[in-house]
Order: structure tokens, then sequence, then C-alpha cells
């Protein structure tokens, strides 16, 4: 099946800045994929182009069958930019039937979109009053307008409290249920991790990292923390057998290779009657995004 979006060696240089080199990337229908990188990355320029806002200077992008930023695409993309911000004396629900008249649909359909991201209690106060969250979701409402079939969402979560941010998330997760692409942006490793099919990581204008979270750990190959504690006493013994090993308190910490992770684990266990507990520690969402990050010199 032809992704909702594809690109190819798109590339963007702003006065001898380059932006974008050779980024090339897909997101299909039904799919949550989450763009991280760095300040400055390319992350916002990634966009743009996609929006059709501004041109790539090279390279092929694809967007629900058309060209970036002409009516069809425009028909069918829908965007969130970071902070949205409303005319703060209309209420939610002129602001959706203003925006819906604007694209040439009736109104008269503003009320069940705001039903549909959780503001229909809110729906005649004006907008001024409403938390930052709730401004949010005006912003979603407002990108639902006309069924999209590709989201780009502009770190939708910044600034959410944690009861928000897993409201946005399970409406994200309806909506690419019923078949929408999402892109997002975000800052927000745990959440991105727990709450999106595929990472994208991008690093000085290159994409230098794609795949799910299991496969960037994989390719990272970042040693594994094995945190060991030892009955009374006996953290003398495991010291002994793992020389390389830490003693913090009453625990010791062992590191090893992801490949070397169960003959370790056996070792451990031959020591059975000295050892109290065992935790593998995986390296964090964070290890592995230094780790790709830092490749390209960032
Ligand atoms: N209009 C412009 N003119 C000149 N340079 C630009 C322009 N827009 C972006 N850049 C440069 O392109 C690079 C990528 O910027 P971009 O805004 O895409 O990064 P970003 O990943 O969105 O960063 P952030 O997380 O801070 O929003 C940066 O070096 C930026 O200074």
């Amino acid at each position: 099946m032809t992704p909702t979006l594809d690109i190819a060696n798109l590339t963007k240089t702003f006065d001898g800045v380059k932006a974008l080199s050779d980024v090339s990337l897909s997101v299909s229908r039904g799919e949550r994929v989450a763009l991280l990188g760095h300040n400055g990355a390319g992350k916002s320029t990634l966009m743009k182009i996609i929006l059709g806002l501004i041109p790539a200077d090279a390279g092929r992008i694809d967007v629900c069958g058309s060209a970036p930023g002409g009516p069809a695409a425009r028909a069918k993309v829908a965007y969130l930019p970071e902070n949205a911000t409303f005319h703060s004396a209309l209420t939610g629900l002129e602001q959706i039937a203003f925006y819906m008249r604007l694209r040439g649909e009736s109104p008269k359909g503003a009320m069940a979109l705001l039903e549909r991201v959780g503001l229909a209690h809110a729906a005649r106060r004006r907008i001024g009053t409403y938390s930052k969250g709730m401004r949010q979701r005006v912003g979603l409402a407002q990108a639902l307008i006309g069924h999209p079939s590709l989201l780009v969402l502009d770190e939708p979560t910044s600034g959410l409290d944690p009861v928000s941010r897993r409201d946005f998330y399970e409406l994200l997760d309806g909506l690419a249920a019923e078949g929408a692409a999402i892109l997002l942006s975000s800052h927000a490793l745990t959440e991105v991790e727990a709450r999106t099919d595929r990472l994208l990581i991008l690093s000085g204008g290159q994409m230098v990292a794609e795949g799910t979270l299991n496969a960037l750990r994989r390719k990272a190959a970042l040693p594994v923390a094995i945190q060991v504690s030892a009955i009374n006493g006996y953290d003398v013994d495991l010291l002994r057998a793992f020389p390389d090993a830490i003693k913090l308190g009453n625990t010791v910490r062992l590191t090893c290779t992801q490949d070397d992770k169960l003959d370790t684990l056996a070792q451990v266990a031959a020591l059975r009657d000295k050892v109290a507990d065992i935790d593998v520690i995986p390296p964090s969402l964070e290890e592995i995004y230094a780790h790709f990050s830092r490749r390209s010199g960032q």
C-alpha cells in the first residue's frame, strides 16, 4: 500500500545552513510516528515542507498522493502548531464553527468535533477562560475538520499535565485506528516511547535513526546493567567473581553487552546462595537517543 506520507532524499539549505540533508521517511495509514531531534535538528523545516509552506531544494515528497501545499494535499492534511492560539473572546464552539466555514464545511458539525476532543461541556465558554490543555483540545478539534488523512503535530503535548497528555494520546490512538497517519514531533522521550509505533531521530538535518524502540535498542548495542543485591556479607564474593563490578551500598552493579547478558545472568545465578535479588536495567530511551544524536557530532 502506498504510504500516506512518502519522502525521499529531501534537502533544504537556508543561507548556507543545511537544515535538511538527504532525509527520507514514510508514514503509513494508521501509523503514529514520533519525530525526535535536538533544537535546530530540522524538525520544523521538515514539517513546513510537508505542509507546503516552504519548498525543498531537492528530493521527492508525496503527501496523500499529491504534491505538498496543493489543493488536494491541503484538503487531506491537518497541522497543529506547538502553541495554537485562538481569539480569547470567542467560545470554543464559535471558533470551530468559524474554521469549518473557512474550510467550506457546514458549521453544524462543530459540536460533534468538540465532543470528540472532550470539550462539549465547555463549548459555550470563552476560550480566554480555557486551560492550556483545553486550548490544545480546541487545536486538535480544528485539526480534525474535514477528516484529515495525515496529521502533523508539532510538540502537541508540551506544557500539558500527565493526565491531559494521556487523554491526548488516547485521542490520537482513536484517530490512528480509523486510518489517520500521524507524524508528531516531541522532546518527551518517555511518552513517545509508550504511545507511538515508530521513532525517527533527526540530528543536524540528517535522519540518524529510524525504527521501533526495540530495533533502535538492538542497533545501538549499548551495555546492559545488572544490579545484584547480595545477602549480607556476601558482596565480597560477588566482587571477587566479577572484578569489574562496582559496589553501590548493598548492591553490586555489573555491566555487559547485550550478547553477553544471558551468560552473565547464568554466572550470577550460579552464586544463588549469596544473592538476594537481581535487576536487569536496559539502556534508557535517553541513552539510546543520545547515542544516535551524538553520532553526528551533536
Ligand atoms: N528561515 C530560516 N532562515 C535561516 N535559517 C533557518 C530558517 N529556518 C530554520 N533555519 C535553520 O535551520 C536549522 C533547522 O531549524 P528547525 O527550526 O527546522 O529546527 P527544529 O528541529 O525545529 O528546532 P526546535 O526544536 O528548536 O524547534 C537551524 O539551524 C535553523 O537555524
